[in-house]
């Protein structure tokens, strides 16, 4: 019997400038294996999964498939020695067809022709293969659900027929039901076709489900590899951060407490609404819906960030209506977007002018920023609160690790004398591993403790059921419901299901539900 294909790591090292991120790595994965990659955020696993694309080049060590070394060649190369990359950032497109995306780059021709029916043909065989029943090789993907897209993207890698698959967070805008969906995909791709397949995370208790053998990358060494069924959630958490303090949240039912200081009546923007809520300060609004159930657009909005077509928005009892981010800022509400690396983040500032940014200039300024030199201490006071790495004030932004750019984006609003009374955070925790996760959830604990109000949108159900004392659920737009004290998960992505692919009359209003409903 032949020894099965092995994708190996060995010894590799890379630095950045006198930034070393890597210092010897040794990894394995077996095809028909599924092995969990984790670290905390800025471990180096990013750095390690560009190496193996091709990407980016290390400095020592080597990369083989098969006894073949990867090392020196450019990501297309990689592509054809059977490496497959799908990274968290979707690379699929709306406006063509699924058939059309998965053979992107790729097409089948015929009479120099592009052949539709072939590759329609041939698409609908890559998902029999993966046990998909209910996607349409000609559907355009702009009517795919999230979850849909990433099983298109994991359809065009195998086209390729890689023996190796490497996928970076696929399931971080996924609610809990269509990440039950990817895993099964990925299952069936791993048992039919005996792909081996790295499968890098911060969701601990996905582990048990779709992965065999465990590695933890910590501070560019591995820390240990292990079979699954012999680890815990706790040893994970325990290996990726020890120093976390994962104490539960103290979660009192909401009482509120003298005057709302948001009131929002039949608010709409172009795809949202309309929308009813009143909240007071120190309230945590959660709201929950599948990806493009109009979340981002309606937390856009509120911050002044995407236009209201209509309805009333009071703040603190006097009507608003917003025309950019600044106007909101200045009224005390901000934005802490889901995609910062892209929309948030200046990449060429440092750490602490992004830290700082939203506060300069402003009139009056915070007061302990005023002065230039307490800047330092601003940004070391954020960097202790939420284990910025590194906690250095004049790397620049682009140089962070996904996670902790995320950080840095959140602390802005959490400094000292920031002063909001309104805090919209969408997919705050998204990228963030579980130490600074729960550092997160403490630190916006204490910001509603202070009086400031909070709507933070979130794919994951458990998170919102964790932080919120409402919850209001979107589906294709529409509110579906308004809940006090969520508890129930199962519910929560029940109703968006239901809200986002059946029809309104299939949504299950429940008493509760039914009383809070406007
Ligand atoms: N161009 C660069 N210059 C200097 N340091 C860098 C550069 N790119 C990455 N780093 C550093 O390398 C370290 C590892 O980053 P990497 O992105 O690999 O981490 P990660 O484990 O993927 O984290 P995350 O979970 O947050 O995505 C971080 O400390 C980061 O700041």
């Amino acid at each position: 019997m032949t020894a099965p294909a092995r994708l190996e790591v060995k010894d590799l090292r890379k630095s950045y400038g006198s930034v070393v991120v890597l210092k010897g790595v040794d990894l394995a994965v077996e095809a028909g294996q599924v092995l969990a990659f984790l670290g905390a955020n800025g471990a180096g696993k990013s750095t390690l999964l560009n190496c193996v694309s091709g990407a980016q080049d290390a400095d020592t060590g080597d990369i083989l498939v098969e006894s073949a070394s990867l090392r020196g060649l450019n990501p297309r190369q990689v592509q054809d020695q059977g490496v497959a990359i799908i990274y968290q950032h979707f690379q699929v497109f709306e406006g063509l067809s699924v058939a059309e995306n998965i053979f992107l780059g790729h097409e089948i021709r015929r009479g120099g022709r592009v052949d539709r029916r072939a590759q329609n043909r041939q698409a609908q065989e890559l998902l029999d293969r993966l046990g998909v029943e209910d996607i349409d090789p000609r559907a355009d993907l702009g009517s795919l659900g999230v979850g849909e897209r990433k099983v298109v993207e994991i359809a065009r890698a195998l086209r390729l027929k890689p023996k190796f698959l490497i996928l970076d967070e696929p399931t971080a805008s996924l609610s809990d039901k269509e990440a039950k969906a990817l895993h099964e995909v990925i299952r069936q791709a791993v048992a039919r076709d005996g792909i081996g397949v790295i499968y890098v995370t911060h969701f601990l208790d996905e582990i048990h489900k779709i992965a065999d053998q465990v590695t933890i990358l910590r501070d560019g060494r591995i820390l240990w590899t292990r079979p699954v069924g012999e680890v815990s959630i706790a040893d994970m958490t325990d290996a990726i951060s020890p120093d976390a303090l994962m104490t539960g949240l103290d979660k009192t039912p909401f009482q509120a407490d003298g005057a709302e200081m948001l009131q929002i009546e039949d608010l709409t923007t172009d795809f949202v609404g309309p929308i009813n809520v009143a909240l007071h300060p120190g309230e945590v609004l959660g709201i929950y819906g599948l990806m493009g159930a109009g979340r981002t657009e309606l937390l856009e909005c509120l911050s002044g960030a995407a236009p209201q077509s209509g309805g009333r928005l009071q703040i603190g009892g006097t009507l608003r209506r917003f025309r950019t981010p600044r106007e909101a800022q200045d009224q005390g509400v901000a934005l802490v977007a889901s995609d910062r690396k892209e929309q948030s983040l200046f990449s060429s500032f440092s750490a602490v002018e992004n830290l700082l940014v939203p506060h300069m200039g402003r009139s009056p300024m915070p007061r302990m920023l005023r002065n230039f030199n307490s800047e330092g201490l601003a940004f070391e006071r954020a960097a202790r609160r939420l284990n910025i790495q590194p906690p250095n004030p004049r790397m620049q932004g682009q140089r962070f690790s996904g996670g902790n750019a995320q950080k840095i984006m959140v602390s802005r609003w959490l400094i000292e004398g920031a002063e909001i009374k309104l805090l919209l955070l969408d997919e705050p925790t998204q990228g963030v591993d579980i130490g600074a996760r729960h550092e997160l959830y403490e630190a916006l604990a204490e910001v509603k403790r202070k009086g400031t109000t909070i709507i933070v949108a979130s794919s994951d159900a458990t998170e919102i059921c964790l932080l919120a004392d409402k919850v209001m659920v979107l589906g294709r737009g529409q509110q579906v419901a308004l809940i006090d004290n969520p508890h129930d998960e199962e519910l929560l992505i029940e109703l968006a299901h239901k809200a986002e692919h059946g029809t309104q009359q299939d949504v299950p209003v429940g008493e509760k539900e039914m009383g809070a409903m406007q």
